[in-house]
């Protein structure tokens, strides 16, 4: 009887959640949904991709929904038609992303996403912040101050982080708040942009745009002009060692929260936050010439990463397990 119970139980909970499982035929076509989004993270970003690979199956296709989206709505203000975008298209685009959390995708790569939102703890919020974020690189294209520049950041980076933790989730032995994970992988979003605009600065600048905190670069005696010029100097050497630094802090802060996440969600992003802070290395290496050189991280230092992450990952979260090795 107890056993019947317990089956009964379960298998409500099995149409609680999957109601896509009523419809013959619709699982087949989010499988297809999903591995397209794979495909396209494994075409666009390869280092993600390697990192999702570590992923539990689930949480990887979600993973890869997440991306693909985020790589969309990217598209329209930077790739080849980014130049027709109009503030009226990324309304649209809005809209779209509140049909597709109400169950009503537009097409299969919304699909795949409508799907991980019913299935993770997603949070609609961060996304509308992104498109945000791309209005306001439509409209700007200089930073007054760290403030001003920390919130594009947030709007195009930070809002990936806050859009994963749900995904990857939390280990249930942390002792950490959910505040504090939340933090983390804010910070390691915002790391990552800003190492991304460090390496950037030529590119940038080609289109006439600087993601630089115009304060700052008065401060150390640079003008618009000399990033259009691209000369190293000493002046601009100073410069982006203080940049680096501050990229450098914000990974520092993201580190803790990794060793928060489940098992299987620490190495994939101890991985990506080992690649890319390295960004900052090569841009050293390259004695700070982010004008004409483009910082990389070579094939053979990105595989040594991948144990070093994985050894990384053992790292125990919060929990009482110090405090309990001292009362021993
Ligand atoms: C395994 C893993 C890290 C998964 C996250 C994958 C994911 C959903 C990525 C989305 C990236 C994306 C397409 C964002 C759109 C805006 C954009 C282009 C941002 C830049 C990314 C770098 O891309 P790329 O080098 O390809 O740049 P180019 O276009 O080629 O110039 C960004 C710099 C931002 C990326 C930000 C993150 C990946 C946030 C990472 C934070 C977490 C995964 C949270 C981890 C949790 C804790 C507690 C630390
Ligand atoms: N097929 C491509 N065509 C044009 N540019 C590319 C291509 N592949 C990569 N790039 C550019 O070169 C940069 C470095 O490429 P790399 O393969 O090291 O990283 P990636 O594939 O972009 O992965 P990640 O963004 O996770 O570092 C990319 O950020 C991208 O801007
Ligand atoms: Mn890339």
């Amino acid at each position: 009887m107890a056993a019947l119970v317990k089956d009964q139980k379960r298998s409500e909970i099995v149409v609680d959640v999957k109601p896509d499982m009523v419809i013959p035929g619709t699982m087949y076509l989010l499988k297809e949904a999903y591995d397209r989004c794979g495909e396209v993270c494994a075409e666009y970003a390869k280092t993600f991709y390697l990192g999702t690979l570590l992923m539990t199956p689930e949480r990887r296709r979600a993973i890869w929904a997440i991306y693909v989206w985020c790589r969309r709505t990217d598209e329209l203000v930077d790739g080849h038609n980014a130049s027709h975008i109009t503030p009226t298209a990324l309304d649209r685009w809005e809209l779209r992303l509140e049909d597709l959390f109400a169950a009503r995708p537009y097409d299969m790569l919304d699909a795949a996403l409508s799907d991980t939102v019913s299935r993770f703890p997603v949070d609609i919020q961060p996304f509308k912040d992104m498109i945000e974020g791309m209005r306001m690189d439509l409209k700007k294209s200089r930073y007054e101050n760290f403030d001003e520049l920390y919130l594009y950041c947030y709007y195009v980076a930070g809002t990936v982080g806050l859009m994963s933790v749900p995904v990857m989730g939390i280990a249930p032995e942390s002792k950490a708040t959910t505040e504090s994970v939340y933090n983390a992988a804010l910070a390691l979003g915002i790391a990552n942009q800003l190492t991304n605009i460090l390496r950037d600065v030529g590119e940038d600048a080609r289109r006439g745009r600087i993601y630089l905190p115009q304060d700052e670069l008065a401060d150390a005696g640079l003008s618009d002009e000399d990033i259009f010029n691209g000369k190293v100097t000493d002046k601009w050497r100073n410069f982006m060692k203080i940049q680096i630094k501050r990229a450098r802090m914000f990974f520092k802060q993201a580190e803790q929260g990794v060793t928060e996440l489940s098992q299987a969600s620490r190495w994939p992003v101890w991985a990506s936050l080992l690649l890319y802070r390295q960004i900052l290395d090569e841009i050293e290496a390259n004695d700070y010439n982010n004008f004409t050189k483009r910082a990389y991280v070579s094939k053979a230092k990105k595989l040594l990463s991948l144990p070093m992450a994985y050894g990384k990952s053992f790292l125990s979260p919060s929990s009482h397990t110090q405090s309990s090795l001292l009362r021993v």
